[in-house]
């Protein structure tokens, strides 16, 4: 069989897609997609979307989105919008669009290969001398650190996600410097890819929603600078939490293929 898939980048963060509306593949299938994700012996990807058919008469169509080790995930923030760049080239959208994912509903805008995508609202942040902790769609662990450029990602990533008190389920972990008073760097170890990644949009939605928080800044709209490019982040405060977020940025096509499966 020859699977044809589609190659999409948003500020690093790289993806396979592919068109299931004839519902080609099984998302049961953890094997195949951890393969197709495989940078040797696969296409070699963050993580692996379909686009498929919306299961409601008021969405254009529906996320569903697996991490690198092959198994479905939470909500990923580039991964929609790369899928909201790639609904668009299909014509199943023109500017905006509504969809469906894992997390709920979403609401998401396209012009010249730039997308603003609408997240979940979010109630709490968990608030510690040492980091804070907030779901913005997927989990995430968010700490300030000294001089970001070199610090040890991966090494202290790993333990963080995989100690107390996220043991195997885990968390995502952003390691945060301020670059000014709207402007933050971040660096991510993402959860199901088990390694830093150039980028993770609701890591970058977790960080400017937690820098604000913690009066690190009083702007709503905040510049989030990462090793793959830069997002930006807007909200607005609700009575408990913060509402209209949205994650704003570059989602490009890459190339297109078939693969043997
Ligand atoms: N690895 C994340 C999901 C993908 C998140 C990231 N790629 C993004 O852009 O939000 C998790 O397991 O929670």
């Amino acid at each position: 069989m020859v699977l044809p898939f589609y190659k999409y980048q948003g500020t690093g963060n790289d993806f396979v897609i592919i068109d299931n509306r004839q519902l080609v593949l099984s998302k049961n299938d953890t094997k195949l997609i951890k393969r197709l994700c495989d940078r040797k012996f696969g296409i070699g990807a963050d993580g692996l979307m379909l686009l498929e058919l919306p299961e409601n008469d008021i969405d254009d169509f529906k996320m569903v989105y697996f991490n690198a080790d092959g198994n479905e995930s939470s909500m990923c923030g580039n991964g929609g919008r790369c899928l909201v760049a790639f609904a668009a080239k299909l014509g199943v959208i023109a500017h905006s669009a509504h969809f469906s994912a894992i997390d709920g509903r979403h609401y998401a805008e396209i012009s010249n290969e730039v997308v603003r995508l609408q997240m979940q609202d979010v109630e709490e942040i968990k608030e510690s001398d040492s980091h804070q902790f907030l779901n913005t769609g997927s989990p995430h662990h968010v700490a300030l650190v000294e001089n970001l450029t070199e610090y040890d990602v991966k090494t202290q990533g790993k333990k963080i996600r995989y100690g107390a008190p996220y043991y195997e389920n885990g968390t995502n972990v952003n390691f945060v410097q301020q670059r000014d008073h709207a402007a933050f760097a971040v660096r991510t170890y993402e959860r199901g890819v088990e390694d830093e990644t150039l980028s993770c949009g609701t890591g970058v939605t977790a960080v400017a929603l937690a820098m604000f928080s913690k009066g690190l800044t009083d702007s709503n709209q905040v510049m989030i600078e990462t090793p793959g490019g830069e997002l930006s982040v807007s909200f607005e405060k609700s009575e408990t939490g913060f509402k209209n977020i949205f994650l704003t940025g570059p989602a490009t096509f890459v190339f297109k293929g078939e693969i043997a499966w």
